[in-house]
């Protein structure tokens, strides 16, 4: 049976961050599709900067990997699905950013899996910051889930991504077209220098006169634009910027150490933002403290969206889980 919800909300009471801010209440949407709540494996899927609880169906971001007779089959899982509170996508936005980071979302999250009265999930599975609060949450709650699968992440953001992320801001703090040109610095972080010399070979737009990149560049910037609010992209950059399943806690090794799910590391071997040798090095530490550690590649031109991009070989990296 196929069972697709619309958003449903719940609200989460009493909720102080990390940094003190206090909130009465905060909404939290969610998502099920696949088997119904309660009736089968449950797949816990964390959407990334730009995504949604809409994970499958029309308008849905991982149609190719998620659907019937897809490698996650919702004839035989339910997948959930929440949005990051301020993600705009149920028309809530949070405007003081600077009180969130990624474990506090991490907290709401499992807060909302309590409230489902969920006891344990089958997977987690996110890419980019959505991965990186799949991290927080089983730092968190080292029982909540059978299998962690992280793609194009890791449990902290790096100096690099930190200093990326400070560019973002800079952006959305400064320009007089925020969306648009904090889009067009951050598709530089997504793609890379072979993506676009393989998509453009410096082609120009003869209508416009500028080069082909320019024109792409420009496109992806008012499509962010028409889409998506100042205060998520804000919201979601602040996430990726702070995920770091050590502060003010443990040692890795000692929150690591744990976790009782297999841990699956799926990094890109061109990933600009995650790079593949810190999710190595992630997985050579892991692999001294835990016995079910994977770490696979996807290998493509294309860098840190190639999780979204290269669905067939996550297919394949994914086949032996679901
Ligand atoms: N390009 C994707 C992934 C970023 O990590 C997005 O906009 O959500």
């Amino acid at each position: 049976m196929k069972l697709e919800n619309k958003p449903t909300s719940i609200t989460i009471q009493n909720f102080t961050t990390e940094s003190g801010a206090f909130y009465a209440s905060l909404n939290l949407s969610f998502q099920v599709f696949g088997r119904a709540l309660h009736t089968a494996p449950l797949v816990l899927v964390n959407h990334a900067l730009t995504g949604n609880s809409q994970v499958i169906g029309e308008n849905g971001w991982w149609n190719d990997l998620i659907g019937e007779n897809k490698t996650i089959n919702t004839a035989d899982y339910t997948v959930l699905a929440f949005n990051i509170p301020g993600n705009g996508f149920d028309g809530c936005v949070i405007e003081k950013h600077l009180n969130f980071n990624a474990r506090d979302i991490a907290r709401i999250f499992i807060e909302g899996i309590q409230f489902l009265k969920i006891k344990q999930l089958y997977a987690i599975i996110g890419g980019s910051v959505g991965g990186g609060i799949a991290w927080e949450m089983t730092a968190l709650e080292p029982k909540i889930t059978q299998h962690l699968i992280a793609i194009a992440t890791d449990w902290k953001a790096t100096d690099w991504l930190i200093a990326n992320c400070f560019l973002q801001e800079q952006i959305l703090h400064n320009s007089s077209r925020p969306i648009e040109d904090a889009r067009i610095h951050a598709m530089l972080c997504y793609r890379t220098p072979e993506s676009f010399a393989a998509k453009f070979q410096r082609s120009t737009h003869q209508e416009l006169a500028i080069f082909n990149v320019e024109s792409w560049l420009l496109h992806h910037g008012k499509k962010l634009q028409k889409r998506f609010q100042l205060s998520s992209y804000k919201m979601m950059n602040q996430l990726l910027k702070t995920i770091d399943i050590t502060r003010n806690s443990n040692s890795f090794d000692a929150l690591a150490a744990k976790i009782e799910a297999d841990i699956h590391i799926i990094g890109i071997n061109s990933d600009l933002f995650f790079t593949a040798s810190e999710n190595e090095a992630t997985y050579e530490q892991l692999k001294k403290l835990k016995n079910k550690v994977t770490y696979q590649e996807i290998v493509s031109i294309h860098g840190h969206d190639a999780f979204l991009i290269e669905y067939k070989q996550l297919d394949n990296l994914l086949k032996d889980i679901f």
